[in-house]
């Protein structure tokens, strides 16, 4: 068995071009890649990460923002524990299309997953949503929020430590079912402390996304 307490899945979906593949390569490997292409499918990455004494490994999922992917993206939805949902502070068109995401949220994931908003791009000067903006929406939406700079390495390491941490608690507290069977969606190599949302699929209930309703921080 490897040597590591919970295994959590962690997927980024949102817009093309929002930067969701510069935050996780940021964050597992140190760097903003220069000029790469735009995701194909579906690809993932794994950390491990250390809480309260405690190996936690993020299996990280980075889905394609495009729209002829959508099919497949969608199917990664069903076992996350924590969804991102990343927008462009940049860009308002990619803010304007959140509640369509939040939809396909809504429609796909379990409704136990943990869900983030995240505003990237803070680092540049043309700047079109202030924070306030995406607070709010994530406050409607009862979903964590930050605001990052995958470039500047601003807020990526919070975003999933802060994470890691909250998924622990829940497993703790008892939020997913501890001992349940990884997806079929997961690589050869998953071991067994792997935890999973219990409730899946469609069977979404408004009042269960109270349980994630609270914030991790905003960059000001
Ligand atoms: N200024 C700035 N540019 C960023 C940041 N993050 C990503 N970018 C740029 O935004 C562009 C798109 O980044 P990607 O990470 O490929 O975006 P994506 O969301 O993965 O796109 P898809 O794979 O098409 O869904 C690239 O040119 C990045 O260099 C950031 O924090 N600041």
């Amino acid at each position: 068995m490897e040597d590591y307490k919970f295994l959590f899945k962690v997927v980024l979906i949102g817009n093309a071009g929002v930067g969701k593949t510069c935050l996780v390569r940021r964050f597992t490997q140190g760097l903003f890649p220069p000029g790469q292409g735009a995701t194909i499918g579906v690809d993932f990455m794994i950390k491990t990460v250390e809480i309260e004494g405690e190996k936690i490994k993020l299996q990280i999922w980075d889905t394609a923002g495009q729209e002829r992917f959508r099919s497949i993206t969608q199917s990664y939805y069903r076992s996350a524990h924590a969804l991102i949902l990343v927008y462009d502070v940049s860009s308002q068109p990619t803010f304007d299309c959140l509640p369509d995401w939040l939809r396909e949220m809504e429609q796909y994931a379990s409704c136990k997953v943990l869900r983030v908003l995240v505003g990237n791009k803070t680092d540049r000067e043309d700047r079109e949503l202030p924070t306030a903006v995406g607070e709010d929406f994530a406050h409607r939406h009862n979903m964590y929020f930050i605001e990052t700079s995958a470039k500047e390495a601003d807020n990526v390491e919070k975003l999933f430590i802060e994470i890691a941490k909250e998924l622990t608690q829940l497993v703790r507290s008892g939020h997913f079912d501890k001992d349940s069977k990884v997806g079929d969606l997961s690589p050869a190599d998953v071991g067994s402390n792997v935890s999973l949302p219990s409730d899946r699929g469609n069977q979404v209930r408004g009042s269960d996304y109270a349980c994630c309703s609270r914030w991790i921080s905003s960059s000001s």
